[in-house]
């Protein structure tokens, strides 16, 4: 679904590749952990995802096509199997909840009936039923952030991108986000996220592939946020036979014993309100006739008058 071969991205003007020599391959369906330092590089392998950026070296695959063979002008129709999430939410200010998700589906000419019906459904998948009037000023950031996402997944893209999606969040809030990308990836769209937060990478057990200065150093399938390759499973392989597996059964029934503590058991994510008015909120002061064209460039919105030939030329091959 997306292949990275030996990919090198250098920027002009900083003689450290920001990605160098990458070779990575995510299947559909899959809810990737993007991990490393700030400038490891994680950002630049989600524009190279959405063709924001071009490899120097290498080439990227997406949804079956080799990205250095799409034209620009057929890249809007590209994203338009792409949704992507901003750590800053960046919402239209001056347009209500309901208008920023119908924004994504008018600009691709999506009829009225159609927004009517595909609108409120994703404000109820995304918990904000009811709340389609309101201004993204008078939400939480959390709420704001559950915008974004319904502004993302309402033409329901295979491929969901997240950069740092709560950095702007508190951990309870964050917490909620997070069961709404498991549960947006539950319905199979892939979902590659880039994130600092440690607690939420060690919570959810997915794979985690870990950036130092361009290079994957660590691509585990239930990673944490730190190495965790010498922490001691105690799921038994299948050829360790019964005993193994009576012992893990004891194991974990001792762990469900009160006052038991020895045995790791698997957490996950709570349902946590998300109506803290305190999370913070996404910048207002954007100026929206910018910012309509930045999210159209940005989401693969542009223009609605192309024929159906252009967008079927570009459509998923895999
Ligand atoms: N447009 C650009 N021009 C020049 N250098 C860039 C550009 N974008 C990124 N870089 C450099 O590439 C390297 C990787 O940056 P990138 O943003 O991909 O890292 P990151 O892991 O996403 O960082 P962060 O966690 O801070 O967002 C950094 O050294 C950065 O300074």
């Amino acid at each position: 679904m997306i292949r990275f071969d030996t990919v090198t991205k250098k920027y002009a003007g900083n003689p450290r590749p920001a990605l160098n020599g990458i070779d990575l391959e995510v299947q559909r369906g899959e809810f990737v952990f993007l991990v490393g330092a700030s400038g490891s590089g994680k950002s630049s392998c989600l524009q190279l995802i959405l063709k924001e950026q071009r490899p120097s070296k290498g080439s990227v695959h997406v949804l079956g096509h080799d990205l250095g063979s799409i034209s620009n002008r057929k890249v809007p129709y590209f994203r338009r199997n792409l949704g992507v999430v901003f750590q800053d939410f960046r919402l239209l200010t001056t347009k209500t909840v309901f208008q920023n998700v119908a924004f994504s589906l008018q600009v691709i000419g999506k009829s009225r009936g159609f927004v009517q019906e595909a609108v409120p459904d994703v404000l109820k998948l995304v918990g904000l039923d009811g709340k389609g009037g309101r201004m993204p000023h008078e939400l939480s950031g959390g709420e704001q952030q559950r915008v974004a996402i319904a502004r993302a997944v309402v033409n329901k893209p295979q491929i969901l991108l997240a950069d740092e999606p709560t950095g702007n969040l508190d951990p309870a809030t964050s917490a909620g986000i997070m069961q709404l990308l498991e549960r947006i990836n539950g319905n199979g769209t892939t979902v590659v996220m880039a994130t600092h937060e440690a607690a939420i990478v060690d919570r959810m057990r997915r794979r985690v592939v870990e950036l130092v200065d361009g290079r994957i150093v660590r691509d585990e399938t239930k990673g944490g946020y730190g190495d965790t390759a010498s922490i001691i499973d105690i799921t038994p392989l299948p050829d360790r036979g019964e005993q193994a597996a009576k012992a893990r059964e004891e194991a974990e029934e001792a762990a469900s014993t009160p006052d038991t503590h020895s045995v790791a058991v698997p957490v996950t994510v709570e349902s946590v309100p998300d109506t803290d008015p305190d999370a913070p909120r996404a910048s207002a002061e954007h100026d929206d006739t910018s910012e309509h064209l930045s999210l159209v460039d940005r989401l693969g919105l542009r223009s609605a008058n192309r024929s159906n030939d252009d967008e079927q030329n570009v459509g998923p091959t895999t």
